[in-house]
């Protein structure tokens, strides 16, 4: 096999030479490759390009990360790039810069990192193709010669059925004119020919090649132009006499429309009568494919601030003006007018010459969220949205690449939008758990949105009525001269600002919580409490709306008692255990313990234990029994797949066609709708039980978000939590709205369980199809990352005070096999000035032969949201 060559020291002086991360994910070629730039494409290449190589006896997609006249590797083994993809490149310097931080902070291949910032359609895939041959280039030198002449030159040319064949020269000039061609695009042209090329290409007249080529194209429409003018037309109209009646109806369609009109909206063949006498020109001109083009977004005017919204606004000018990076955490109440301050702020960096992203999480892209923004900036927004097609996404991109927009909003991946002056970066609802992918690369946009930012000298606002903890916790710790501990060095720098009350001094809607083993006692074995009930019956008569929001996070996997509330948890660990249906143990997923499941309570004895889950559909059952005639709208996973539905489903809802909204986590989240009067949760404790330290601010989060819904407008609203945990912290202050109280017991816990924010952590996850190989394998991984750590001084127990790192496990994952492969994990704690990403890499390094002679599959998640 060929490589290409690794690139090194500098020593001799070459023609231009490009640096190229080649897309093949491993190990050995996670770094750039050397390769000469050809002379007639040197001028076009830049950082950034996008290239198709020779690698390994293959052509592969790369990027150039670098330029120079140097290289180590002799002249002769120098391979020349194949081909240039773009025109213009479609990453800008900074993204390239990104991909490598990226890689160095995530543990990923570069490829990995750069192949996260551009749109599906362009990952390229490979084609065949083919371009003319020496004897092919000879034969067309000899235009007139006959193919009888040409072997009287002594040509030697052959074979005598491709010399002799009377479409040869046709099909090599048209070759020559689309070179390289795919094959199967060639045969297209000549279907009769497919014996002829079979052996122009057997005997070296056609040359097969692979190139790359996108997945999706850009859009090309045919375009029809009159070629004559004006004041010729009337007397060719007359020329054209009665009998062409098309062609005269084509002509007058033209001139209304200016002169130039798509060739679908005009009769085919007129046209081609027409371009015949030379009338009209049709070409072929590129268009984007606009997902809004039908939609009208109702333009809107910026509000007066409120003394508020003025505050936080002008602390963020400051920076945005100073052209200083800084950070913010806006911490706003559900309701008070985040949304507006994001608006004025982009307008101000627009008005600077600069560029804004807008991040938000993939469910509250709603068409309410894009309507706000196309309707303040209308053209100038690019939506980047992972409902859209890929063709859609695509053109959608390439209009921020080309500067035709200054705004992008989307989920996660647009904090990657190719701008090349960012002023402002908006993340909204930054708590999110959204915003980390779960798939290599494991970023963080949070992360990745402030290095960004960094990068541009840039202003970050982190918007949230219920930030992370690490998020509040680092902002809380702004300006103080101690590092803080667990957080990494080169902190946030996340200053904070805050909108404590609702636009127009709208209260909070009040919050009543129902015990609901009380609701047992009473004989209450239904879904619905009594209060929930009332509450919804008095909405159907006043004919105002309700969300019913299920908590799907944590279904039908831990045990707890109807009666008392009771919840089997792990006597170490501080979590609760995972039910395993199949062996009826129960299992702690963070330490190991396990358990079998009882069967009566061990608290109260009482024998209405057993594993808890619901489902949306039950609850719409039990709606439809209870409340004959109520209009129901179910959105959960099972019924917003196909493309359109969620918006479709929330834009029924906000015309009054159903009473009740009933769904999950996606109903919680950014909807403003004035007749919701109610929200009710069915039960507020299902995710608190989650194997998860982050269990009881997930809870949080919801409950408030959720709460928020209601009463935003002018009637009052109202919010019932029905609940088996009332007096678990979590519970009770989502009730009060109190966030800072939440916090400060949250906090308080983390920092005795050493969890994050008051720590780092990475997840090291390894899988095989047989057990007592992983098993093996993975208790000499965390062997060897002790002693990697030990090496460095860092193994510490993390209460130590001292730069520490602590490695728990190996462990079954809670899903201890996938796909028949069992999966185990280690757990690694660090606090203090320790480089985890260093350490994780140093240590996949020497994983990365046991992983080739065993196949077992070794995985790192720096600052992991998900302990599966
Ligand atoms: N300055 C203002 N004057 C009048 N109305 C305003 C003003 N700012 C915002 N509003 C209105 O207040 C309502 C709530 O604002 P917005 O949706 O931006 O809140 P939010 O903080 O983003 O809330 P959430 O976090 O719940 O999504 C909206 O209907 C908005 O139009
Ligand atoms: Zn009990
Ligand atoms: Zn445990």
């Amino acid at each position: 096999m060929s490589f290409g060559t690794e690139s090194g020291f500098e020593e001799e002086r070459h023609g231009l030479v490009a640096q190229v991360i080649v897309d093949v994910s491993s190990k050995a070629t996670n770094r750039p490759f050397d390769y000469a730039v050809p002379d007639d494409i040197a001028s076009w290449v830049e950082v950034g390009s996008r290239v198709g190589v020779p690698f390994g006896g293959r052509t592969v997609q790369g990027f150039v990360i670098r330029l120079s006249h140097y290289t180590d590797v002799p002249l002769h083994r120098l391979k020349p790039l194949q081909q240039l993809l773009d025109v213009v490149p479609p990453l800008p310097p900074d993204l390239v810069e990104l991909a490598q931080w990226m890689s160095a902070r995530y543990v990923c291949t570069q490829t990995a990192a750069l192949q996260a910032m551009i749109p599906g359609a362009m990952k390229g895939k490979r084609e065949k193709a083919v371009q003319l041959g020496e004897d092919a280039i000879i034969f067309l030198q000899h235009p007139h010669h006959s193919a009888a002449s040409l072997l009287g030159e002594q040509l030697e040319l052959r074979p005598a059925s491709v010399l002799d064949h009377p479409l040869t020269r046709e099909l090599l000039a048209y070759v020559k004119r689309h070179e390289p061609i795919a094959a199967p695009k060639l045969l297209q042209a000549f279907p009769d020919a497919a014996r002829l090329i079979k052996e122009a290409v057997q005997h070296g007249w056609l040359v097969e090649t692979e190139r790359i080529k996108d997945r999706i194209g850009v859009k090309k429409l045919k375009r029809v132009q009159l070629a004559v003018e004006q004041a010729e037309l009337n007397e060719l109209l007359e020329a054209l006499g009665s009998r062409a009646q098309r062609q005269r109806e084509v002509l007058a369609q033209l001139l209304e429309f200016g002169g130039e009109l798509p060739l679908k909206d005009l009769n085919t063949s007129a046209v081609k009568a027409l371009q015949a006498k030379g009338y009209v020109v049709v070409d072929e001109v590129e268009v984007m494919r606009d997902p809004f083009a039908h939609r009208q977004f109702q333009p809107s005017r910026p509000l007066p601030l409120t003394e508020e919204q003025q505050g936080v606004f002008d602390s963020l000018i400051e920076a945005l003006d100073a052209e200083r990076h800084q950070s913010f955490l806006l911490h706003g109440v559900t309701g008070s007018g985040k949304t507006e301050v994001y608006l004025q702020a982009i307008d101000c960096c627009l008005q600077s010459g600069r560029e804004a992203i807008v991040l938000v999480p993939e469910i509250s892209l709603t068409p309410q969220m894009v309507e706000r923004f196309k309707g303040r900036f209308g053209s100038k927004v690019a939506v980047l949205h992972s409902r859209l097609s890929q063709g859609e996404r695509y053109d959608e991109w390439r209009k921020i690449r080309e500067r035709r927009v200054q705004v992008a909003i989307g989920a996660r991946s647009a904090v990657f939008a190719p701008f090349a002056r960012i002023g402002l970066i908006i993340m909204d609802e930054e708590h999110e758990t959204s915003y980390k992918q779960e798939e290599t690369p494991k970023y963080h946009a949070r992360d990745v949105a402030i290095e960004r930012a960094r990068q541009h000298g840039a202003v970050v606002v982190l918007g949230s009525a219920t930030p992370s903890m690490e998020t509040y916790y680092a902002a809380r710790l702004y300006g103080s001269d101690t590092l803080p501990r667990g957080l990494e060095p080169p902190a946030w720098n996340l200053a904070s600002v805050a909108m404590p009350t609702r636009v127009g001094g709208r209260e909070l809607p009040p919050v009543t919580i129902v015990d609901m083993r009380e609701q047992l006692k009473l004989g209450n074995r239904s879904m619905f409490s009594a209060p929930l009930e009332k509450a919804l019956e008095e909405r159907l008569e006043r004919n105002e709306q309700t969300v019913l929001l299920l908590n799907r996070r944590g279904y039908s996997t831990f045990v707890m008692c109807r009666t008392c509330g009771y919840v089997a948890q792990c006597p170490e660990c501080d979590i609760s255990l995972t039910y395993h249906m199949k062996t009826g143990h129960m299992r702690c997923h963070y330490c190991g313990h396990a358990e079998r499941a009882p069967s009566v309570c061990p608290s109260c004895e009482s024998e209405h234990i057993r594993y808890f889950g619901t489902g949306t559909q039950r609850v719409e059952e039990q709606l439809a029994r209870r409340f004959p005639g109520i209009r129901v709208i179910r959105m959960d996973v099972d019924t917003t797949s196909e493309k359109g539905s969620h918006e479709r489903m929330l834009q029924q809802f906000r015309e009054r066609k159903a009473d009740v909204l009933l769904g999950t986590q996606m109903v919680a989240k950014g909807l403003d709708f004035p007749y919701v009067t109610l929200v009710g949760v069915i039960a507020a404790d299902s995710a608190l039980h989650m194997p998860d330290f982050r269990a009881a601010e997930k809870t949080f989060q919801l409950l408030t978000q959720v709460a928020g819904r209601a009463g935003r407008h002018d009637l009052p609203g109202e919010v019932v939590v029905q609940t088996y945990a009332p007096e678990h912290y979590s519970v009770l202050h989502a009730s009060k709205h109190d966030y800072a109280a939440f916090a400060s017991d949250e906090l308080r816990h983390r920092r005795n369980q050493i969890v994050p924010p008051f720590c780092r952590l990475a997840l090291l996850s390894m899988t095989h199809e047989q057990l007592p190989l992983l098993v093996r394998v993975a208790e000499n991984a965390a062997m060897r990352l002790k002693e990697l750590a030990e090496q460095h001084g860092w193994l510490k127990p993390l209460d130590s005070h001292a730069d520490a790192v602590d490695i728990l496990g190996p462990v079954a994952s809670p899903i201890p096999r996938i796909k028949n492969r069992y999966r185990f994990q280690c757990v690694i704690k660090c606090r203090g000035n320790v480089d985890l990403s260093g350490l994780m890499a140093e240590a996949m390094a020497e994983f990365d032969s046991i992983s080739k002679e065993q196949d077992i599959w070794f995985s790192v998640d720096i600052d992991p949201q998900m302990m599966m």
